[in-house]
């Protein structure tokens, strides 16, 4: 009877199984930081790297002795690389000692100099490996460095030198207040945190007055910089005070609902840049921020379009282009052109644990565009499986599912609590909002209490759900509202209870756990309709390679595996791959 009973409430989720849409990925290539940008001694010493082989933008680096598979260390630096090695005041290396970073992970080993040479910066790396710390280090750093000058300085300095104010762009409102946390969880001997950042999510605005690090959706600062009344030139002094502009989960911002916006925001910043090289050059600093015209650059449209903008939910919806947009992007070489004849101003910093590459629309053919002078770093693992995650896999059909589900539910419950606090968190991932309460529904009739986390439920529920869930454990049944960037600490199992609808999708959810450097389980419930993606994850993972061949149209992926002469494990040809729903 349950199972009838719940067999028929997961039918209602059959419609809600995908079509795989994924995306393409970075070639083999991956760019990297230019040796110029890094003296490659220090490079290696600090990070105790092995060079892989130097390519035309740089050194690959590998983690020493991982490429052979060995367990060796995948998340950390060398016990030689520490924090003040890589050029963070003692004051900062202490406040991340308190919090249990005690040394730099190996891609914070390589983004923090990078960062700190004040160059724009692209970091593409793996989902755990520390990205977060990794910008918001050198940022703090900076924003500390530029107090004890301003402290020194004249009057006239401080003038127009500003407060070095940086900006955090995240997709939604609970990773701004993730990184908000982790920002002002880093304090000083007396233990005030050494910066203020706060976030300015909804409709609220700033809460904070004069916050060091400015944390927002791309739609809430728009909306605040088109409140701010222009006759004051509040805007501007906004704007010119901003020096550091980070882009978290940067391939989100940078396709879909969110690129309209992110592009006018870098359009008013680089129109900033100008303004203040105008006047360097002219040597009319004296004039101030005043005088600048900034509001008129304005189009009325702008300013129309602007005040309408509501609060984007975690939309991940890929490829959709605005012609205008593009139109904009494709002059990416004239700022180029444009921006070799201005004087720099401020830092662009986008960070990424997906970064596709080939084609003109994705994020990464974006970037290659807007920003041709940036300094890449890539991950050693970034698209690959991560070398400590257990991968399951089981093929289900609708009669089967039920059973495999709970199965996956309970067995990962009884065998992957957590060593210290013996306490077991399992991430069951659906693709819809009614799938993941039909689980939610399914798992309670099997007597296992879950947590629920979508886009229906209330922010205000939604937190709460995450701090129960972090603190206590359980089943956390969601949607891929909770895939990206969220850092719930020791999650030893992610379920797929459906199999996610690209590849990028995939590697944010299994990034859920196994996170610095910690170990964990993935068991992934998939059917016959996911069986090509399925079937390249499943070769690259065998084959230790990023899982970027695998693309974002199905008839170019069929294509792609007909041309390998690509063939199953059970030996059939790609000709004879079903058509995915
Ligand atoms: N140097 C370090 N030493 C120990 N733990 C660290 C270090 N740096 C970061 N961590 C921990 O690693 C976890 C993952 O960090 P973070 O969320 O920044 O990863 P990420 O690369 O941004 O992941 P994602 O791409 O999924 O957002 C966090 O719990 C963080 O506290």
């Amino acid at each position: 009877m349950l199972l009838q009973r719940s067999t028929s409430m997961l039918n209602i989720c059959k419609t809600s199984f995908y079509s795989p849409k994924i995306f393409s990925f970075l070639p083999n290539n991956h760019y990297l930081v230019p040796l110029s940008t890094l003296s490659f001694s220090t490079l290696s010493n600090s990070c105790s790297l092995k060079t892989h082989k130097i390519r035309a933008f740089g050194t690959k680096i590998a983690a020493a002795a991982a490429r052979d598979g060995s367990e060796a260390e995948t998340f950390l630096a060398e016990e030689s690389v520490s924090w003040t090695s890589l050029g963070v005041s003692d004051s900062i290396s202490r406040a991340l000692c308190n919090v249990g970073l005690h040394r730099p992970s190996l891609v914070q080993a390589a983004c923090i100099p990078t960062i700190l040479a004040g160059g724009d910066v692209v970091v593409a790396a793996e989902t755990g490996s520390g990205k977060t710390h990794g910008y918001l280090v050198p940022l703090i750093h900076k924003f500390c460095s530029t107090l004890d000058v301003s402290e020194s300085a004249s009057d006239d300095l401080k003038m127009r030198n500003h407060r070095y104010v940086s900006l955090v762009l995240c997709p939604n409102v609970m990773l701004c207040e993730q990184v908000v946390r982790m920002a002002n969880s880093l304090c000083d001997v007396t233990g005030e945190p050494l910066v203020k950042a706060a976030a300015m999510c909804g409709r609220q605005g700033l809460l904070v007055k004069d916050p060091d690090i400015i944390v927002s959706t791309p739609v809430a600062l728009l909306n605040y910089l088109y409140a701010i009344d222009p006759e004051k030139h509040r805007r501007t002094d906004f704007i010119r005070g901003v020096k550091c502009v980070v882009f978290d989960e940067a391939d989100l911002l940078l396709c879909g609902s969110f690129q309209n916006h992110i592009i006018r925001l870098i359009n008013m910043f680089r129109f900033d840049e100008k303004q203040l090289s105008r006047l360097q050059n002219a040597d009319a600093g004296s004039r101030g921020a005043a005088s600048f015209p900034v509001e008129s650059s304005d189009t009325e449209e702008d300013v129309q379009a602007a005040s309408n903008l509501e609060e984007d939910e975690d939309t991940d919806d890929g490829s959709v282009e605005d012609a205008k947009t593009e139109s904009e992007v494709k002059n990416g070489k004239d700022w180029r052109r444009v921006r070799k004849m201005y004087n720099r101003s401020k830092q662009y910093i986008f960070v990424a644990a997906t970064l596709p590459l080939n084609g003109k629309k994705t994020a990464g053919g974006t970037l290659k565009r807007m920003f041709p002078e940036a300094h890449w770093v890539s991950g050693n693992y970034l698209h690959c499986q991560n070398p400590r995650l257990e991968h399951k896999w089981v093929e289900v059909t609708t009669d089967t599912q039920v059973d495999a589900l709970i199965n996956a539910v309970t067995d990962g419950l009884k065998t992957n609590a957590d060593s210290a606090s013996g306490v077991a968190r399992t991430m069951v991932f659906a693709n819809t909002v009614e799938a993941a309460d039909a689980i939610a529904k399914i798992l309670a009739g099997a007597d296992i209490t879950c947590i629920r986390y979508h886009s229906n439920i209330s922010l205000e529920a939604r937190t709460q759900n995450l701090v129960n869930f972090q603190q206590n454990g359980g089943v956390f049944v969601c949607t891929d509202a909770a895939a990206r960037g969220l850092d719930i600490p020791n999650i030893s199992h992610v379920i797929q209870a459906e199999f996610a609808t690209s590849a990028i999708d995939f590697l944010h959810r299994v990034g859920r756990t196994a996170r610095a450097g910690q170990h964990g389980l993935v068991t992934s419930l998939f059917t016959e309709s996911n069986r090509d993606l399925v079937a390249a994850v499943q070769q690259a993972e065998e084959r230790g390679l990023p899982v970027e061949n695998a693309f974002s149209r199905k008839r170019s992926f069929r294509n792609k595996l007909k041309k390998r002469g690509f063939r199953r494990q059970d030996g059939a040809s790609s000709d004879q791959l079903p058509i995915p729903a």
